[in-house]
């Protein structure tokens, strides 16, 4: 199918090569939650949050020692068709409000103890208007999904990926209407925050966009490279190179989740690492996250990007860690355990 070399076939081979989580390490995790002074079952979630760590770090007693969010910045050349409240130059300027601790993320991730890394992408240099080209080289796709998986070197137990684009709600919008179909306004909302007449902008973009690139939309890589955005990409990479790793992930918002619609539309099974951290307000996030088979953790009201809602989320695996860890067993608090007739 594949027949010429492509920039994206080393990307196909890893996917082709996909570790699966070790069932021994759930089931150990398993075994633990039901000797601790707890009704079976009773903490609900947590117990499968904890099982899937378990699982996927590939140890009975899973970690979350250095949580990470990686926020992947880019910007887009679709911004002059007017489809953000806000001026792409705000993608620069929020970069440098992280590196300063000014933003939201900062506060989350002081407030939980979660590393913070942001990798800019290129600002100066936004990609193509998708109403009109490709949004990226095919090459230069390539490049920039194999520098997202840089996310995870130097160590990581928990990765959560963020990002920053203005106008990158709009490119997440032409991703799922080219992978989903539909109309093109099921998959818009307001982003940041944009006006009626903003929103009109918007809808028609997303058509124009898939309608250009119609025809080479059926493959998700070149579907990415044409309709995507550097932080889809490099966020598509890192999700990927945590499977790799065996890092667990957790994935943030309506354009985190883009990055990670191309994986799955790959290999189903590509998320099977991921936990959804929150649906945000951005509309059709609830759908995407149906599409991908995820419920969320926490449902907040939340329309921000950076990585919020899966730092937010990081919170409730690491009280699920504290009582997996810290309670007691039956046996040693002498509690009597469940009558079996
Ligand atoms: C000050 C500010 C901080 C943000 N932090 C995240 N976003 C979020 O809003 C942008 C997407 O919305 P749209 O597609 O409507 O431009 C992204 O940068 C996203 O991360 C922000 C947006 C702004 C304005
Ligand atoms: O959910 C998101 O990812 C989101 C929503 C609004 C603006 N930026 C990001």
């Amino acid at each position: 199918m594949y027949a010429k070399a492509s920039p994206f076939d080393s990307i196909r081979d890893l996917i082709a090569k996909m570790p699966r989580a070790s069932e021994e390490s759930r089931l150990a995790a398993r075994a633990r939650q039901a000797q601790l002074t707890k009704p079976r079952g009773s903490l609900g979630r947590l117990e499968d949050i904890v099982a899937f760590l378990a699982a996927w770090q590939g140890k009975p007693e899973p970690t979350i020692d250095r949580p990470l969010v990686a926020v992947f910045a880019g910007n887009h050349g679709v911004t002059a068709k007017g489809v953000s409240a806000y001026p792409a130059s705000v993608t620069r300027a929020m970069v440098e409000n992280f590196a300063a601790g000014g933003a939201a993320i900062n506060q989350i991730c002081g407030a939980y103890g979660i590393g913070l890394k942001v990798f800019d992408l290129a600002l100066d240099i936004p990609t193509r208007d998708i109403t009109e080209e490709p949004a990226m080289e095919p090459a230069a796709a390539a490049a920039t999904f194999a520098y997202g998986m840089e996310a995870i070197a130097g160590g990581v137990d928990l990765l959560c990926l963020g990002e920053m684009g203005i106008g990158n709600t709009t490119v997440a919008a032409a991703i799922y209407h080219g992978l989903y179909g539909g109309a093109p306004a099921d998959w818009v909302g307001r982003g940041a925050g944009v006006d009626d007449s903003g929103f009109l902008r918007k809808i028609a973009a997303v058509e124009a966009a898939v309608t250009r690139h119609r025809a080479h939309l059926a493959d998700p890589l070149e579907l990415m490279r044409r309709l995507g955005g550097r932080e889809i990409a490099a966020i598509a990479g890192a999700i990927l190179a945590a499977r790799i790793e065996r890092v667990p992930v957790i994935l943030d918002g309506f354009v985190v989740c883009a990055a990670a619609a191309i994986l799955h539309a790959l290999d189903p099974t590509a998320l099977d690492h991921c936990l959804a951290g929150h649906v945000s307000a951005e509309g059709a996030h609830r759908d995407v996250l149906r599409r991908l088979g995820k419920e969320p953790l926490l449902d907040l009201g939340l329309r921000l990007g950076e990585g919020s809602g899966a730092a937010l989320a990081v919170a409730i695996a690491q009280a699920a860690l504290a009582c997996h860890k810290g309670m007691a067993t039956f046996a040693e608090a002498n509690v009597a355990d469940k009558i079996v007739e």
